[in-house]
């Protein structure tokens, strides 16, 4: 039997620094990447377009079956279509991130998003963000990060995240709406946002980025024996 590829996990809630880990971590090792929260707000867009409606467990379900999204990476990053249509920006408003979180909610969406989401997994390897990447999607994955921050910390980070990007956004605002996520995505019957029973958890509210990727690398290096090859 052919080894399947080897996966890190990366879970956590909204601001806590998974996508940035992510990328960085897909650059040293040269992973491929899975940014599932990523195919969670095209559906969301989805039903926006088609004006079906978020609540309508049975029609996002459909939608979730037949979506046609392709991630293309450029130098400024990975862009996204849905339909054909760049959707890259609409996809990072805090609109569209509350909306994937209510479509997420469903159990048939996330069962008819789980193939698509397994098949990202390719030698050498993959890194995959989430909310339920180590304890649903790839519980056999050799190394699991939970990353945390605190609410107010993760707001405030998106605030200068979506400023630079040129949004217009509120502070207040953005906490209400992150806050509210984090109690939807922790408290759904199906796959909860929670760290996996063998998940290293990292709280970063008092770390910059360096140190979080820092003491990932250490860890994967420690668990999958790179170093000692
Ligand atoms: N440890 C950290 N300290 C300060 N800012 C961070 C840290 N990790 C990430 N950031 C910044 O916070 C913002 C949100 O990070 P992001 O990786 O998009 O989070 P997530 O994918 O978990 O929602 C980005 O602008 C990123 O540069
Ligand atoms: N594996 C995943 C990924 C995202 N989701 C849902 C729940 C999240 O609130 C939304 C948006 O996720 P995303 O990771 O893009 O959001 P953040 O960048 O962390 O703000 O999708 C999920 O339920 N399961």
């Amino acid at each position: 039997m052919v080894a399947k590829a080897p996966v890190i996990t990366i879970d956590g809630p909204s601001g806590s620094g998974k996508g940035t880990l992510c990328q960085k971590l897909a650059e040293k090792f040269n992973w491929h990447l899975l940014d599932s929260g990523a195919i969670y707000r095209v559906l969301a867009l989805a039903a926006l377009h088609h004006n079906v409606e978020l609540e309508n467990e049975d029609a996002v379900s459909l939608l979730a079956g037949h979506l046609d999204v392709v991630f293309k990476p450029t130098v400024d990053g990975v862009r996204v279509f849905l339909e054909g249509e760049d959707v890259s920006r609409d996809l990072r408003t805090e609109e569209t991130g509350n909306a994937a979180s209510k479509v997420a909610a469903f159990p048939r969406v996330r069962e008819a998003l789980l193939r698509r989401q397994r098949s990202f997994r390719e030698a050498p390897g993959l890194i995959a963000d989430g909310r339920d990447m180590g304890t649903v999607v790839f519980t056999d994955a050799p190394v699991k990060i939970f990353l945390d921050a605190s609410a107010a910390a993760r707001a405030e980070r998106r605030y200068k995240q979506l400023q630079v990007k040129g949004f217009d956004v509120n502070i207040a605002h953005l906490l209400a709406e992150i806050e509210e996520r984090d109690h939807r995505d922790r408290n759904r019957p199906v796959a909860p946002l929670k760290p996996a029973d063998d998940a290293l958890v990292i709280d970063s509210t008092e770390l910059d980025i360096n140190q979080v990727v820092e003491i990932v690398v250490d860890y994967v290096n420690e668990k999958l024996n790179l170093n000692k090859e």
